[in-house]
């Protein structure tokens, strides 16, 4: 498979990096076919991608012609043999290794003999996930950004079975899609969040034992570190669900006290409190503005 045979693309997981992908997939020119179990999920997928091409329009970065092709080129299916014919399949489902696991092995004998998997994981082992499937050196890790229309980094993880056509196919596909790529080894959390999670939990224990609020925590690090966001209104952005995997992913993996997921990010996670999607996190989006909650 090389980028020239790559015209149609599956979707698995229509969360908010499904629809992402979907969105700057659909853009590019590439069919799509977004797959999750849950209808609803689907409908509220294809209404964001709608709104977030809107917003580029109005920036006149796209034409309201482009977001009508686009559209066009995006089917929603509740069933995986929708991805039969795709090219290319990319599992942007829940940061769960079994969920991951379950959906290869039920994808993989509906795929094309010779499609390429790729998983959107943002922490889980390439080569364990690979290990399940039926085309290891068809898989690997293409790890986007969150928000992806507007992130230029694409991660490329390699499992020790990746066969280097597959490496080359994705990588231009990612350079398609008008993203720029950075090569990961296969290891706990790969790059960006091996440095960006441990930063995160320390924020939720810099918050745990009381050091400062919410809005302290986040106005520090927005106006004296610079960062776009705090790392708490990040970590609500990201899903408190997620980074408690990916916390648990690098504290199992590399079995280093360093990387102990806060208590608090683990209550937070029991109480339902996920971030953004759920509507409450560190802080509450139930009104006009986010309110911190501590
Ligand atoms: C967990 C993992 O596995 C890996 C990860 O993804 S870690 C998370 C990585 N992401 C980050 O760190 C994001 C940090 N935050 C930011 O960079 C910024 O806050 C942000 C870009 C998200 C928003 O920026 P902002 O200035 O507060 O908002 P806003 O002015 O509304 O948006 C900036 C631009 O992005 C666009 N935008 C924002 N969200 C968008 C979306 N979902 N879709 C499309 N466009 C979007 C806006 O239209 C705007 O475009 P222009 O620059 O053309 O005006
Ligand atoms: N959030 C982020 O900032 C980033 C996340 N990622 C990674 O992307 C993946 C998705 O994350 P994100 O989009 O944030 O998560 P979301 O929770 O927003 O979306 C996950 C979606 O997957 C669906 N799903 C669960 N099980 C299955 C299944 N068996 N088949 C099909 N769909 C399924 C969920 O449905 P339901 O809700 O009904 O369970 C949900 O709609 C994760 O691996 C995550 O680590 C990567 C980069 C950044």
């Amino acid at each position: 498979m090389t980028i020239q045979d790559i015209k149609s693309v599956g979707i698995i997981g229509a969360g908010q990096m499904g629809s992402g992908i979907a969105h700057v997939s659909s853009i590019a020119g590439f069919d799509v076919h977004m797959v999750d179990v849950n209808q609803d999920q689907l409908d509220a997928a294809l209404a964001t991608i709608k709104k977030n091409m809107q917003r580029q329009a109005s920036k006149g970065k796209i034409s309201e012609s482009d977001i009508a092709t686009a559209l066009g080129r995006i089917k929603s299916s509740q069933q995986l043999e929708s991805l039969s014919d795709c090219d290319v399949v990319i599992e942007a489902a829940t940061e769960n290794e079994e969920i991951k696991k379950d959906i290869f092995r039920k994808v993989c004998p509906l795929m094309k003999p010779e499609a390429i998997l790729c998983s959107n994981t943002s922490s889980i082992s390439i080569t364990r996930l690979a290990a399940v499937t039926s085309r290891p050196g068809q898989f690997m890790g293409m790890h986007f950004m969150n928000p992806v229309p507007i992130m230029q980094l694409v991660e490329l993880i390699r499992g020790i079975a990746t066969e280097p056509d597959t490496y080359q196919a994705i990588k231009d596909m990612t350079h398609k899609l008008g993203k720029t790529s950075a090569s990961s080894e296969d290891f706990p959390a790969f790059i960006v969040n091996r440095i960006l999670l441990p930063m995160i939990n320390e924020a939720v224990y810099t918050l745990y034992e009381g050091v400062g609020t919410v809005d302290s925590i986040d106005t520090a690090m927005k106006l004296g570190a610079n960062h776009p966001m705090g790392p708490l209104e990040l970590a609500d952005f990201i899903g408190l669900d997620t980074c408690l995997a990916i916390m648990s992913v690098l504290y199992d993996g590399l079995a280093d006290t360093k990387y102990r997921p806060c208590p608090l990010l683990v209550k937070y996670v029991e109480a339902g409190w996920v971030g953004k999607k759920s509507g409450r996190g560190f802080y509450d989006y139930g009104g006009e503005t986010p309110v911190p909650t501590r």
